[in-house]
């Protein structure tokens, strides 16, 4: 539909077109250009500062004269109320509707009956969590593959965001990121919100970095929904901190230094294990070790997904949907 739009204002611009450009005519007259610069030479109510015989007159009335003053400056005034206003305003809401038409062809934005409708309470939803580095994005990817999950990052969510090149948010989640800190809920449950509305074919989501603190989860069952079960990866600090800092030489990422890493870790310690502490009470967290080579890992998480698929009596592996 928007390249549709797209194409049809292409044409109507390239039709235009012509009329802007100059015409040969313009080029081909000179005796009209010096005519009017021989008017411009003449005394007038506009060049009267310019022309020998004006000057004296000019200075009585800009330098001196305090109503010449006065009506300028109105006429400044006015000019501004009539003009630049109008025009500041008009471009405003010009800026406005561009923003808005960006959100939905990136399609962040769904109308409040839109998300009333969806069916978040019937899809299977399994968060992800562990410290920075423990291997939640690595294993996430290869269960899309076997279980057909949808695979939501939260941190990539909001990485994507960052760039957007019309999102207030930007800077706001820059800064967050770099510091190691837990970007405000409400934006990050709107994003995974949109990010599952955007698949609603699908039935299973893996919600991979959320959510990061109590507030957060509440937040989401609130109003999304409540997963069904927390995958865990159980991870020492001195393996997180050599897998992070080997994956900063080639991620680019603003947060794989040191710096930002001291910072993760006491995000994640103060602030997340204690989201996994209360959903261990509801029997809902499936623990995984880091330890190991990637496959190892990978067929203890296999075999624990499956586990659960059999548990509530679905298809551990449906066809590909
Ligand atoms: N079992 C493993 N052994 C060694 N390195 C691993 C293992 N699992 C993941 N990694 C590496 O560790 C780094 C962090 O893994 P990643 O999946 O990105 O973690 P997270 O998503 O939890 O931050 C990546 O560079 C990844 O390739
Ligand atoms: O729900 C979330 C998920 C991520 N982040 C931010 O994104 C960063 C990177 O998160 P990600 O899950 O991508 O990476 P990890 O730290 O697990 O390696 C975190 O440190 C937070 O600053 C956040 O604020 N809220």
């Amino acid at each position: 539909m928007f390249s549709a739009t797209r194409n049809t204002l292409l044409r109507s611009l390239q039709a235009r077109a012509p009329l802007r450009t100059p015409t040969k005519r313009m080029f081909t007259q000179p005796s009209r250009i010096l005519r009017a610069s021989e008017h411009q030479n003449k005394p007038n109510q506009f060049n009267m500062g310019q022309n020998p015989q004006g000057r004296g007159k000019s200075r009585l009335i800009f330098g001196f004269h305090p109503f010449a003053i006065i009506a300028s400056l109105s006429l400044l005034g006015s000019g501004y109320m009539m003009i630049i206003k109008p025009y500041l305003e008009w471009n405003e809401k010009q800026k406005q509707e561009r923003d808005e038409k960006q959100a939905k062809i990136d399609g962040a934005a769904y109308s409040e009956e839109e998300i009333k409708q969806f069916p978040f309470d019937k899809k299977t939803i399994v968060f992800v969590l562990g410290g920075p580095g423990s291997g939640k994005g690595t294993n996430s990817e290869k269960l899309v593959d076997d279980f057909g999950f949808v695979h939501l990052s939260a941190g990539d969510l909001l990485r994507a965001e960052q760039k957007r090149p019309v999102s207030q948010y930007g800077d706001l989640i820059a800064y967050y990121i770099k510091e190691g800190l837990i970007v405000p809920h409400e934006i990050t449950i709107g994003l995974l919100r949109n990010a599952m509305m955007d698949h609603p074919e699908n039935d299973r989501f893996l919600i991979d970095g959320f959510p990061r603190n109590l507030v957060q989860a509440k937040a989401f069952e609130d109003t999304v929904c409540k997963a069904k079960k927390v995958l865990y990866f159980e991870c020492p600090e001195s393996v997180l901190l050599e897998r992070l800092l080997n994956r900063g030489k080639t991620s680019g990422r603003s947060d794989d230094n040191i710096e930002s890493i001291k910072k993760r870790f006491k995000t994640y310690f103060n602030d997340s294990m204690p989201v996994i502490t209360e959903y261990a009470k509801d029997g809902k967290v499936i623990t995984v070790s880091c330890k190991g080579t990637m496959d190892g890992v990978y067929k203890n998480t296999y075999d624990q997904v499956e586990q659960f698929f059999k548990s509530i009596g679905q298809d551990a592996r449906p066809k590909r949907q």
